[in-house]
């Protein structure tokens, strides 16, 4: 493979890949999605609600007025994928059944990427009137129509009438996604290149639907008709062609001699392939002009492969469509946020103004630096604004919180918004909640921490990359003031490489452990600490230049910081021992204990002791489940305790079963408000109705939010298990019972978590 291949995971040769694809798209089940039920199905009642007689009333009401149905159905939420199989990817006619993959493959990235449900229907009906009638008689059952693969000149004629017919959004992808994706490359890569879009000379292969929705929006955007040159299979569109011509290629159509693309290809500056592979020939590439920008965007094989136009012209900016290389440029980093937007405001169609809000915050966010999850995706070095990387990543989750709201407001100024969003602020929250599982949840603690004017919050692994990411992140949205303990150099150097903007002094405060003025403090306060736990002078003198936990808790300790955060990289265990001996517990508590939260489709759930104490005693146990609790409460969730057993409500005498039992009297002795039972089995703890059949007046209700565990084994491996069978996200673990703030996370935290935990700092450090 050349150089610039491969970026973002090891794609395999060719027939390798086709073999793969195979296997991925046959197993375990054949194809990509499901139907799924979201409301509960399992007694009679629910049956008499979901179908007959129940199912009368919506239908009903939406007789009577037909806008209910986005309140009693999915329709707001639901978009046909439709296709008729004749230009599929870059495949050709190959008729509407094998272009089922290709549409199944549409409806995965709305749902993944948007959250946005599909149907895909794949249509026998290759003439325009036949579509027509099928595409249009499906308004009722939709909120918006995806136009896809199907050719033109036919797709114009078909998109334009079925907008004229129907009173929701229809959108032909491979015209407006390609070319708002299209024309927000061209804008960032013009700009890099120093050029102006009303001067430039683009040269096109393709005059399809592709290619020439790009063209029209470009045109928009101020690029010359005259300076635009246009080739299909017969070569260039030009005046008086009789051959293979329509009236929306005539558009473009050059009073020129020239007849092929090597005779127009000379000073380009942008080549816009949208038409077969192989059709771009390398030799030509040296008549483009400097800093040419090549986007080879036929799918799946390009009009010329990267690797090819870099070995000729090592200036040039190369977009394709795939995914295997950089720059991809794809309608997938438009269609499912572009239909997100419209469907949210009940948008009845998609206009120019909407597009065009689509353009610039696509083209925008390619100027802001690159989060972790689209880095990690992209592989290797992170990428910067530049000619390799003109575009965000498909992978950015920040494209939907910056291309839905703009569409939405753009629907509302133009007055095709049925519903207008009325709070931008919580249409946002509500997005990022989509993209942040963990965002409902933390809801309460940002809001906290934002409140709690900017506590400090110092962090032992300062220069990992994911602590340098949150450090951003709790900077920009005003959550906390990050102190980071690294070395200067390494800080610095890898703030540039991860494009972040924060400047160690300016921004936020570092901590060097090489040369601190407070070091010898530093070292009397620890030598104070463990002096007499057989440290002598001398170590410590050297723990304190090279072990950063240490520094983080002296300096919480001191006052000279509000909270610590560890952990991110080495041993728990390790961490524990330094936070203990040095910030220790809260003046009449036992034990430190640790709460995990896991957040899955169901919820919030959390679980103790997950890291510190290998076997509680009951005093113990009754501690951490009422310290756990009151930890619980901070994120507006009202606990309801279940103390976990091998034994259900005294099935069993063993001495694990006898302890919850002694700390569940604890508890009620201890904090008879707390909504709390035990000992029972972890399903009684889950299923109200299981409990009830054994224990009828159990003062537990509902499902347990909080499970308490006999000993650290139980509680860590449930966690490992739940987390990873539920593809669960981990907060925590939160330590509880320490003297002031630290918490120890693990490392395979993400710079999201690291955020969520400092904020959870900030909101303690700010209790009074
Ligand atoms: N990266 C992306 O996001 C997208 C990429 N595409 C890709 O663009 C291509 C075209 O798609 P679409 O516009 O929907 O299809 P259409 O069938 O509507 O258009 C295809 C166009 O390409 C021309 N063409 C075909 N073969 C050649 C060739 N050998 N030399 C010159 N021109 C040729 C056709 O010429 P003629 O008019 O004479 O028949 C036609 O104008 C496909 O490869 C598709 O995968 C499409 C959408 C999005
Ligand atoms: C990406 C796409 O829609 C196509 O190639 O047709
Ligand atoms: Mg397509």
């Amino acid at each position: 493979m050349a150089d610039d291949k491969g970026k973002g995971g090891a794609v395999p040769a060719s027939g390798e890949l086709d073999e793969q694809a195979l296997f991925f798209h046959r197993y375990p089940r054949p194809g990509k999605l499901e139907i799924q039920a979201i409301k509960p199905l399992g007694n009679q009642r629910d049956l008499a609600l979901a179908y007959s007689p129940g199912v009368a009333a919506p239908c009903l009401a939406i007789k009577d007025n037909p806008e209910l149905a986005a309140a009693y159905t999915s329709r707001a939420n639901l978009v046909a994928v439709v296709s008729n199989g004749t230009a599929v990817l870059g495949l050709g006619n190959i008729g509407p059944l094998a272009s089922k993959p290709v549409m199944e493959g549409k409806a995965v990235l709305f749902k993944k990427f948007a959250g946005v449900d599909v149907f895909d229907i794949e249509i026998d009906a290759p003439g325009i009137d036949d579509m027509v009638k099928v595409i249009s008689a499906l308004e009722p059952t939709f909120g918006g129509i995806n136009l896809e693969d199907i050719k033109a000149p036919e797709c114009f004629e078909v998109e334009r009438q079925l907008r004229d017919k129907m009173n929701i959004p229809v959108f032909h992808d491979d015209q407006h996604g390609t070319a708002i994706i299209v024309a927000a490359a061209i804008l960032n890569g013009l700009a890099l290149a120093g050029k102006k879009i009303g001067e430039v000379k683009i040269v096109a292969s393709g005059a399809g639907a592709a290619a020439l929705a790009c063209l029209n929006l470009l045109v928009v955007l101020g690029a010359k008709r005259e300076n635009i040159w246009v080739h299909d299979l017969e070569g260039l569109v030009y005046k008086g062609r009789e051959v293979l011509m329509d009236p929306w290629k005539d558009v473009y159509a050059q009073d020129s001699a020239n007849r092929v693309l090597a005779d127009s290809i000379g000073g380009a500056d942008v080549f816009l392939g949208l038409s077969a592979a192989g059709v771009l020939k390398p030799e030509l590439l040296v008549q483009m002009a400097e800093k040419p920008l090549i986007m080879a965007l036929a799918n799946p094989k390009p009009e010329i492969m990267p690797e090819e136009a870099r070995a000729i012209r090592p200036d040039a900016m190369i977009c394709t469509g795939r995914s295997d290389y950089p720059n991809q440029v794809n309608n997938v980093l438009c269609f499912p946020y572009i239909f997100r937007g419209a469907l949210d405001c009940g948008a009845r169609t998609i206009n120019e103004a909407m597009k065009m809000a689509a353009v610039k915050a696509i083209a925008g966010l390619a100027r802001e630096e690159v989060n972790e999850v689209a880095a990690k995706a992209i592989g290797g070095e992170t990428p910067i604004f530049g000619p390799d990387y003109l575009i965000p990543s498909p992978f950015d989750q920040r494209l939907i919180l910056r291309i839905a709201p703009a569409v939405a407001k753009a629907a509302a100024e133009t007055g095709v918004a049925a519903r207008p969003i009325e709070d931008f602020e919580a249409y946002l929250d509500q997005l990022n909640r989509f993209v942040f599982r963990s965002g409902f949840i933390m809801k309460p603690i940002f809001a906290a921490a934002k409140v709690a004017q900017k506590k400090r919050v110092i962090f032992a692994e300062g220069e990992d990359e994911r602590v340098l990411r949150a450090a951003q992140v709790l900077l920009e949205e005003e959550i906390a003031r990050p102190i980071l303990i690294g070395r200067p150099s390494i800080i610095e150097t890898r703030l540039q490489r991860y494009g972040l903007r924060i400047r160690p002094g300016v921004d936020f405060e570092l901590v060097n452990p090489q040369d601190d003025p407070r070091y010898k403090d530093y070292v009397d306060e620890y030598f104070s600490l463990v002096g007499r736990k057989g440290v002598i002078p001398e170590a410590a003198r050297t723990v304190v230049r090279t072990n950063s936990t240490v520094i983080g808790a002296i300096a919480v300790r001191r006052g000279d910081a509000d909270a610590l955060i560890c952990g991110v990289e080495g041993r728990f265990a390790k961490h524990l021992r330094d936070v203990s001996q040095i910030i220790g517990k809260r003046e009449g508590v036992l034990e430190l204990s640790a709460l995990s939260l896991l957040i899955s489709q169901r919820g919030a759930t959390f679980f103790t002791d997950t890291y510190v104490k290998m076997v509680p005693t009951s005093e113990e146990i009754a501690e951490m489940t009422i310290m756990a609790a009151s930890a619980i409460r901070r994120f507006g969730i009202t606990p309801r305790a279940a103390l976990v057993s091998h034994s259900n409500f005294g099935s069993r005498d063993s001495d694990s079963a006898e302890k919850m039992r002694s700390a569940m009297c604890m508890v009620k002795e201890q904090a008879p408000d707390l909504e709390a039972d035990g000992e029972m089995h972890g399903d009684s703890a889950i299923s109200e109705l299981l409990r009830k059949r054994v224990m009828p007046d159990s003062t537990l209700t509902g499902e347990a939010n909080l499970l308490v565990f006999p000993n650290i084994d139980a509680a860590n491996i449930s966690l490992g298990l739940v987390k990873t069978m539920t593809d669960s996200l981990h907060v925590g673990p939160i330590l509880l019972g320490s003297a002031l703030p630290a918490h120890i996370l693990s490392p395979s935290v993400t710079s999201r978590g690291v955020v969520n935990m400092a904020a959870l700092a900030v909101v303690e450090a700010s209790a009074p």
